[in-house]
């Protein structure tokens, strides 16, 4: 019987990146910055091809292979800046390298379909820190699950057992800045939301940073056993990790300056660094002793593949399997450690049912978003508290300003200055929105782009629980002015049909007053007169 699982492969991927220059100005004819690119790279020489030697480009990574299985766990190690979250992006559909594919089951990937089959859990917890933990991955499991209500609450009762959260489960989940739960739990709910609708791959950065080495060995615990019960592909970024932590990963990519170092088990690493003459010390951790030895190894790769290059004008030698070249006809540190490619047959051309829609219609996601906007904005009663009392003395305090205005020409003048003024306090007060957005940037942009829900339907839903509440607001506003500003009632200031014209010559143009009964003027009129004169 074939095993079901979703193999994940990186082929020659290369990514740069372009440093900003000091451009000349005066300069009106320049070339596009990829054909500078192309032509200072088509200058280097083959040895070299490698190296930062463009001013302004920064090669984040270069040639880099490698393969995730279904039932392993694949650990992306190495030094800070060595380009594992840039892969790891890249391998989620992030991020599009400048060469190179990545292969899904030996089938070129298609993104946006393999977003929707994976879970990508980023280095930082995008979690709304005024939800408790269970409605956090129950809001999650509504949004990319098509179930009813009760097995949802059952799929997420059984997700915080296998989390370790069920003594948090009713906690908020807090921030920097709102207190919750702990920093390794606020890990595992971020694991949560991206494992809820069961991915064939889970792709996650450093999901032990910060944590001690009791809750980092659990975290890691918990995907191997999700990668061996269900046979799930696990791609994660460590640094640093622990003597039991390492014993749980099935391979291991070392990676250094954008390079790959080794891709294989973690004996096949030690046997390696004892070929390469490094003696592991006693008690001292694989990982951390060959990170501490990259540059020995790279140099020993410079060696070797200066060695190659001068095999090239030698007559070809005989190559077993894959061994030697890789698909994108680049070396490896595979080749160097003469390391065979294995290859699971059985985890081959399994077929993966992509889900082609999203999980509910547009109706019952905006209903959902509602839902979570609701109970967001009903946990900031603080916030909302302040925003009511500041407006209705923003109002009372300028009425108060504006009380003494007269119904004439001047007093008229005045009131076109308080509408000036208004409109000014409010469009100013539509700014408090943005860091609010901001926060929730990070949320929207990655649930909408492993397809949860619609961008539409979030305005849909943003739109529905903030305007209610932003028209409460000016009508608190503007009451206390309506009362206290004479002569801005909306019947005088419309008319009743009963107003009168005045005209009269000033500087020899004829200028138009519009009087009401009562001897108001009437401030639409009075904008166009002020603008005639
Ligand atoms: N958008 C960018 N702008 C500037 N530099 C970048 C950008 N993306 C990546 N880099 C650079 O590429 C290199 C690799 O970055 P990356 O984040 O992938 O490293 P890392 O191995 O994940 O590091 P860490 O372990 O510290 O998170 C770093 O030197 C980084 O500064």
């Amino acid at each position: 019987m074939k095993k079901q699982g979703c193999e994940i492969e990186a082929v020659g991927i290369s990514y740069k990146i372009y440093r900003q220059k000091r451009e000349n100005h005066f300069k009106i004819f320049k070339k596009n910055q990829q054909e500078v690119v192309d032509q200072e790279l088509k200058q280097q020489q083959p040895s070299s091809q490698f190296q930062d030697a463009c001013p302004g480009i920064r090669h984040v990574l270069k040639d880099v292979n490698c393969k995730a299985k279904p039932w392993e766990i694949l650990a992306i190690v190495g030094p800070s800046g060595a380009g594992k979250s840039s892969l790891l992006e890249i391998l989620a559909g992030k991020l599009t390298p400048q060469s190179g594919s990545i292969f899904v089951n030996q089938s070129p990937i298609d993104k946006a379909q393999f977003r929707k089959i994976s879970g990508y859990v980023t280095q930082t917890d995008n979690l709304f820190p005024l939800l408790t933990v269970e409605e956090t991955l129950m809001f999650s499991a509504k949004l990319r699950l098509r179930l009813p209500e009760a097995q949802l609450s059952s799929r997420v009762k059984s997700l915080i057992q296998e989390l370790g959260l069920e003594h948090v489960a009713m906690a908020r989940v807090g921030d920097d800045r709102v207190r919750g739960i702990s920093g390794g739990e606020r890990r595992r709910v971020s694991i949560g939301v991206d494992v809820i609708h069961d991915p064939k791959v889970l792709i996650l950065d450093e999901p032990t940073s910060g944590l001690d080495s009791t809750s980092a060995l659990q975290i890691i615990d918990m995907l191997k056993v999700m990668a061996e019960t269900r046979g799930r592909t696990i791609i994660l970024s460590i640094h640093q990790p622990g003597f039991r932590i390492v014993k749980l990963f099935s391979s291991m990519l070392l990676m250094a300056d954008g390079s790959v170092l080794h891709h294989g088990t973690v004996d096949q690493l030690g046997a390696n660094l004892r070929g390469m003459g490094l003696q592991l010390p006693l008690h001292v951790n694989i990982v951390e002793f060959a990170i501490e030895s990259i540059e020995t190894i790279q140099q020993q790769r410079k060696g070797q593949l200066q060695v190659q290059e001068q095999g090239f004008s030698a007559p070809p030698q005989q190559k077993t399997g894959e061994e030697g070249e890789s698909r994108s006809g680049k070396f490896t540190l595979q080749q160097l450690f003469q390391q065979s490619k294995v290859v699971d047959e059985e985890t081959m051309n399994v077929g993966i049912d992509f889900p082609r829609d999203f999980a509910n219609s547009r109706l019952k996601e905006t209903m959902i978003l509602t839902h979570r906007f609701s109970k967001n904005i009903f946990r900031t009663k603080e916030l909302f508290a302040c925003r009511t009392i500041q407006m209705l003395i923003s109002g009372l305090v300028l009425g108060s300003i504006f009380h003494n205005a007269k119904d004439d020409l001047s007093g008229a003048e005045e009131k076109v200055g308080l509408f000036a003024f208004i409109l000014t306090f409010l469009l100013s007060c539509t700014t408090e929105a943005l860091p609010i957005f901001l926060q929730e940037r990070e949320i929207l942009m990655k649930e909408t782009s492993c397809g949860s829900y619609r961008v539409s339907s979030y305005a849909i839903a943003n739109g529905l629980v903030y305007l209610p509440f932003l028209l409460i607001l000016a009508v608190l506003f503007s009451t206390p002015l309506y009362w206290e500003v004479p002569g801005i009632h909306v019947g005088k200031l419309l008319g009743d049909g009963r107003g009168s014209v005045k005209r009269r010559r000033v500087w020899g143009r004829e200028q138009v007053e519009e009087c009401a009964d009562n001897g108001v003027l009437h401030l639409g009129l009075q904008v166009r007169f002020l603008c005639h004169s």
